[in-house]
């Protein structure tokens, strides 16, 4: 086996793959590699036109996609990889480059255009060596190449486009097919590596492993002669280097000459595989920008964002940019569905708020902080912790909280908040497992009861969203008073209802709702705050919100 020791010089360093592709996973995994998997969060988002040749495109995009999970994993998951391996695949065909289809419009489109007709796979691969330096500064070399497949397709009917796009497999392939499953039925001939239409060129991977690994071992650097020398700086090589020199993606134009001192400065750069600029401090420009980046997403969190934001949001690799007919389309990267989205199981979104409402704020005051060695809520917020933590962290009780939809929304929207849904046992016993949205919180909490004869949670805010218009007057009192009785002043009472206009004549879903009751009666915000007040609440805000509910607060006196 000549292609084994190759593999085997691996052995015992950490390497990384920055690809999700199953494909890739399993090209790798088959010949002995032993890896980690950890997908970039960099999207294809280079500007195509920068480059002359799709082949250079595809080496861009992978040695990003390589530079980005080499760069994060010593932060996030806190060890250094030896190497990366990036890579991208993009099928050409008549001049333009077609990546990964965006829909199903989009997959026929692309595989109209394959059909009857030869085009090119090209997969560029990224190798990125990792070495930490003294100081902890990480130096980077990076090996790149590309490989070249012709692929010849039948000519496709549009039923058999229909059928295979129908199947599903196009959506997560470059091109709109794969040759090693159904898609292989469309192919006429391969001429060239199979595997690198698979995804990933393998044999070209080994050799050039063998050319890094079996290389003198005086000096890797001076021995691996460089795929990208300064002669050929191409424009992909340009944004390639300015990232590693810490700049952004949004200098493409600056010229080669501009980046040849940052390239030999220092006197350790080597003549092979090219270097992130050791004397660029990296690390102190992160921490400076840092803020910007997590304002950036704080702002994204809850803001309809500008363009402006927008493209930050792409350099941060967030979003992904795209041209969709003819205009600009932002879309979320997957960290951002997973992470970021609030409906997402795993969502951060409520504290991503917490961070940017509470967190951000304090941290402004640092020097304070450390100047005078005490809290700074009072400068921050203006009130005393005790007052903050009476205002931003309570806990409340929603009664007759049914499937605890409205408490989620509640903790979504206040970090520190903490429900109880206080509710029958029947109701208690199949809500306690439905999770509005997928939200799984330990903020919301179920308790069995019946509220008129039970003993209820303590709490500092009790919730009746649509309780008191379905009960007879006596059952509205009893409830009342009890609340009354356990509240201290403070309290608040949120009574969430529609409410009856004042002439009693609408809003038309309150009369509408008031067909299907039988003891109970719609009332105004005006007669609800009156019958609170009976009680020892007195109202301190009405909102109308023309939705489902409408609410009054009201704090016991
Ligand atoms: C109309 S639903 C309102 C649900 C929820 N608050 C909302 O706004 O969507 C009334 C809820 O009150 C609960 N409920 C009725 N009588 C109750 C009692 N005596 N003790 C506790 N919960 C009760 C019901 O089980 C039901 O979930």
């Amino acid at each position: 086996m000549v292609l084994n020791p190759v593999i085997s010089k691996l052995a015992g360093k950490l390497v990384v793959l920055a690809s999700a592709s199953p494909r890739r996973l399993e090209i790798l995994t088959n010949v002995g590699l032993k890896f980690e998997v950890v997908p970039s969060w960099f999207k294809e988002t280079l500007d195509k036109t920068l480059f002359k040749q799709p082949h250079e495109y595809a080496v861009a995009t992978a040695k990003q996609k390589a530079l980005e999970v080499a760069k994060r994993m010593p932060f996030q998951h806190l060890k250094t990889p030896d190497i990366v391996i990036g890579a991208d695949t993009v099928v050409t065909v008549d001049g333009l480059i077609l990546e990964k289809p965006l829909d199903k419009q989009d997959a026929y489109n692309m595989l109209s255009r394959l059909s009857g007709k030869e085009h090119s796979v090209f997969t560029g691969v990224a190798i990125v060596l990792c070495h930490v330096l003294q100081g902890m500064e990480i130096e980077y070399r990076i090996f790149d190449f590309y490989e070249e497949t012709k692929v010849k397709f039948a000519d496709l009917s549009e039923e058999m486009l229909r059928e295979y796009i129908d199947s599903g497999e196009p959506m997560d392939k470059a091109g709109g097919y794969g040759i090693q499953a159904l898609g292989g039925m469309l192919v006429e001939y391969v001429h060239g590596d199979f595997l690198n239409v698979v995804g990933f060129p393998l044999n070209h991977f080994c050799k050039r492993l063998g050319e890094i690994y079996n290389a003198p071992s005086e000096s890797l650097s001076q021995s691996v002669r460089s795929e990208t020398s300064r002669d050929q700086c191409t424009s992909a090589d340009k944004l390639t280097k300015c990232v590693e020199r810490g700049e952004t993606v949004e200098r493409p134009n600056e010229d080669c000459k501009d980046v040849a001192p940052a390239l030999t400065s220092g006197g350790a750069v080597p003549r092979g595989g090219v270097y992130c600029n050791l004397n660029f401090p990296h690390r102190i420009v992160d921490l400076m920008d840092g803020f910007k980046a997590s304002k950036c997403l704080f702002a994204a969190s809850k803001l309809k964002a500008t363009e402006r934001l927008l493209d930050a949001l792409v350099s941060l690799g967030l979003l992904t940019k795209f041209k969709h007919t003819e205009t600009t389309a932002y879309r979320n990267t997957d960290v951002v569905n997973q992470y970021l989205v609030s409906s997402s199981e795993r969502s951060l979104h409520g504290y991503i708020l917490h961070c940017n409402d509470l967190v951000w704020p304090l941290f402004t005051h640092l020097e304070f902080a450390v100047q005078e060695g005490a809290s700074q809520y009072e400068r921050a917020f203006g009130k005393r912790p005790e007052d903050f933590f009476q205002d931003a962290y309570y806990s409340t009780c929603d009664l007759g909280g049914c499937t605890g939809a409205m408490a989620y929304e509640f903790t979504k929207a206040h970090p520190g908040l903490s429900v109880t849904v206080f509710d029958l046992p029947t109701v208690v016993e199949m809500s306690s497992n439905f999770f509005p949205n997928h939200q799984h919180t330990s903020r919301v909490t179920f308790v069995a009861g019946d509220f008129f004869t039970d003993d209820l949670p303590k709490a500092d805010l009790y919730i009746l969203a649509r309780i008191l218009h379905d009960l007879p007057d006596e059952k509205v009192h009893l409830l009342l008073s009890k609340l009354s009785t356990i509240c201290s002043p403070g309290c608040g009472l949120l009574v969430s209802e529609i409410f009856l206009d004042e002439q009693r004549n609408g809003p038309s879903r309150a009369l509408l709702q008031a067909l299907s009751m039988t003891v109970g009666k719609q009332r105004s915000a005006a007669e609800y705050s009156l019958l609170m007040n009976k009680h020892g609440f007195s109202q301190d805000c009405i909102k109308y919100t023309e939705n489902f509910l409408d609410a009054l607060l009201c704090i016991k006196e």
